[in-house]
């Protein structure tokens, strides 16, 4: 048996495909969607992610704005970039690429995003009101990968969910919208401080593995037929590796492979903000 693979490039398309004629319909309004990204600092990883995201922006129909800004911008300046961006009417919204180089104050820098135009969700209002049950926008990998099993139709309702990492961006904000009562699933969040990582991830209907560490989540942790979503990248040698080991793929059920599982899903839910941003916005 082999795993059926949870297809996030094709999901993504089928989204887009979705997006499309919201946008075409903002656009005859004259409010076609614009999304920014801040880019500090020139990682070679992040570049390449702003690079797809500009790009899903031009399949949409979405206008782009990017800022990129050098790795020794001082913090008022770079609150000044999003300053701009707040008050700028052609952005609908925008996000401020992770991680800040370390004599950045990331945390002052998200609380300074205009709620309205956080489509990344991970600013401090947009948190609070997901931990409220308020609505807000979502934070885009956790989204996707609700999205991903939703549409694949993994049962979440009931499910024991094991999410190895607790970062920001993944482990922190997914065991929030997974345990909703509209998702309804239980959630163990693994870290580095788990006793038994095995026994944790052996017991899960669905693993998510957010931790960074290439090859992990090896085929013995896994239940015969769980669904298993690789979130984590690591460069090993120059190459990208996920957390999950290749052999998973013959034990899991289904599998979101990495790349073309769940990263693509973070971009197509981001365009999704964006979208939700512009409709949101009224005319002035
Ligand atoms: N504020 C903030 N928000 C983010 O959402 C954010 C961030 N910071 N910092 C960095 C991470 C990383 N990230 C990815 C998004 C898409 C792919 C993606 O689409 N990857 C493709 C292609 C990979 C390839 O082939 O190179 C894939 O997985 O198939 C990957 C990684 C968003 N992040």
């Amino acid at each position: 048996m082999t795993a059926t693979i949870l297809d996030g490039r094709a999901t993504k398309d089928a989204i887009f495909a979705e997006l499309t004629p919201r946008v075409s319909a903002l656009t005859e309004q004259g409010r076609t969607p614009g999304l920014a990204t801040v880019l500090v600092g020139d990682d070679p990883g992040s570049h390449a992610y702003v690079k797809m995201k500009h790009a899903d922006c031009a399949k949409v129909g979405i206008n782009s704005i990017r800022r990129d800004l050098p790795s020794d911008i001082s913090q008022e300046e770079l609150f000044a970039v999003v300053d701009e961006l707040n008050a700028d009417p052609a952005c609908s919204g925008y996000i401020v690429q992770l991680p800040l180089p370390k004599h950045l104050d990331e945390n002052a820098v998200l609380q300074r995003i205009d709620p309205a135009k956080d489509v990344d969700g991970l600013a401090p209002l947009s948190l609070g009101n997901l931990v409220l049950n308020e609505p807000g926008f979502r934070p885009c990998t956790p989204a996707g990968i609700i999205e991903l099993l939703r549409r694949y139709e993994v049962p979440l309702n009931g499910a024991q969910v094991t999410v190895v990492g607790r970062g920001l961006t993944v482990g922190r904000t997914l065991g929030l919208l997974l345990t909703r009562r509209d998702v309804n699933a239980t959630v163990t969040l693994c870290h580095t401080g788990t006793r038994d990582l095995a026994a944790e991830v052996r017991r899960a209907d669905v693993v998510i593995a957010a931790a960074g560490s290439p090859g992990l989540i090896t085929p013995d942790m896994v239940r015969p037929g769980a669904a298993v979503l690789d979130v984590g990248v690591s460069r090993v040698d120059g190459k990208l590796t996920g957390d999950v080991a290749p052999e998973v793929a013959e034990v899991a059920g289904f599998l979101a492979p990495n790349p073309g599982g769940v990263g693509p899903m973070t971009r197509a839910m981001l365009v999704s903000n964006v979208v939700e941003a512009a409709e949101r916005t009224v005319r002035r």
